[in-house]
């Protein structure tokens, strides 16, 4: 029955995207890019960003979502949830956000909520589930530098630094067709352990995991290193992707919220 006196789901898929701390001036904020915004809406999503959440808010936060969209970030991963130490203090941490991404990644990916991890959370996502990180890539024999020059202008930044080789067979193949293909690279952590259960999806040209999922979650989930939501209405294999998370998000949200059935269907 139709009761149009009833809040009802959003006609879009809504996407839960978790913020970033930061201190600006004396106080405490809770930031999200906009171009990570920009991208959901690109996918077709509606955007949610959500400042923190204790443990318990977890899955009341996740019987919202019908997607889950990890942003990149300057700040590192701690290194205390792969067991070790700060390798260089100068650089910036949100534990914050690490305290309630890494027991919600998990928990979406069991829920069988379509996850999109990018940069920082690529990163989180391998700690999440078990995995390891690199906290200087450069400073690893046979790894190159993988940061950008902070010196250079912003397109220079987030523009093609090295090419990644798709791996055969996995989702990245079946999404891209298994060309290789240039991405920026602007990060100094990187994968060392891949998490139990986590498949390589591309590597850089010194060996470096570039992509990654998890094909025993019940739902579409791919966690990338580059930034594909840098002008990605113009970049076609970041809209193949920001694409197949958007319909995967929509899937979902077909099958799992009863308002969606009931509405009737937009011309
Ligand atoms: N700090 C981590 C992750 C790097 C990252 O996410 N870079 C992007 C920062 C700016 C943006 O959001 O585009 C590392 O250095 O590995």
């Amino acid at each position: 029955m139709n009761r149009p006196d009833l809040p009802r789901a959003p006609a879009r898929a809504v996407v839960l995207v978790p913020a970033c701390n930061r201190i600006i001036g004396l106080h405490p904020f809770h930031v999200a890019g906009q171009k990570y915004i920009d991208a959901v809406r690109l996918a077709g999503c509606l955007p949610l960003v959500v400042p923190s959440a204790q443990a318990h808010e977890i899955d009341e936060l996740l019987d919202l979502a019908d997607g889950v969209f990890l942003t990149g970030s300057p700040s590192n991963v701690h290194p205390r949830h792969f067991d070790e130490v700060v390798h260089d203090p100068s650089l910036p941490l949100d534990p914050v956000r690490d305290d309630w991404t890494l027991p919600l990644i998990p928990r979406a990916l069991e829920r069988g909520i379509p996850l999109f991890a990018i940069c920082r959370g690529f990163q989180e996502t391998n700690v999440a589930l078990g995995g390891t990180l690199h906290q200087a890539v450069q400073e690893r024999p046979g790894l190159m530098d993988h940061r950008s020059d902070d010196a250079q202008a912003v397109d220079v930044q987030y523009g093609p630094a090295h090419a990644v080789s798709v791996v055969p067979g996995g989702l990245l193949d079946t999404l891209l067709g298994g060309a290789d293909f240039k991405v920026n690279s602007l990060h100094g952590q990187g994968v060392n352990r891949l998490a139990p259960g986590l498949r390589a999806e591309a590597t850089a040209p010194d060996g470096i995991i570039e992509a990654f999922s998890l094909p025993s979650a019940p739902a579409f989930n791919l966690g990338v290193q580059w930034h594909p939501e840098w002008q990605a209405r113009d970049n076609p294999v970041s809209m193949k992707l920001l694409r197949a998370f958007g319909d995967a998000c929509r899937s979902f949200r077909e099958l799992n919220r009863e308002s969606v059935r009931e509405r009737p269907r937009v011309p």
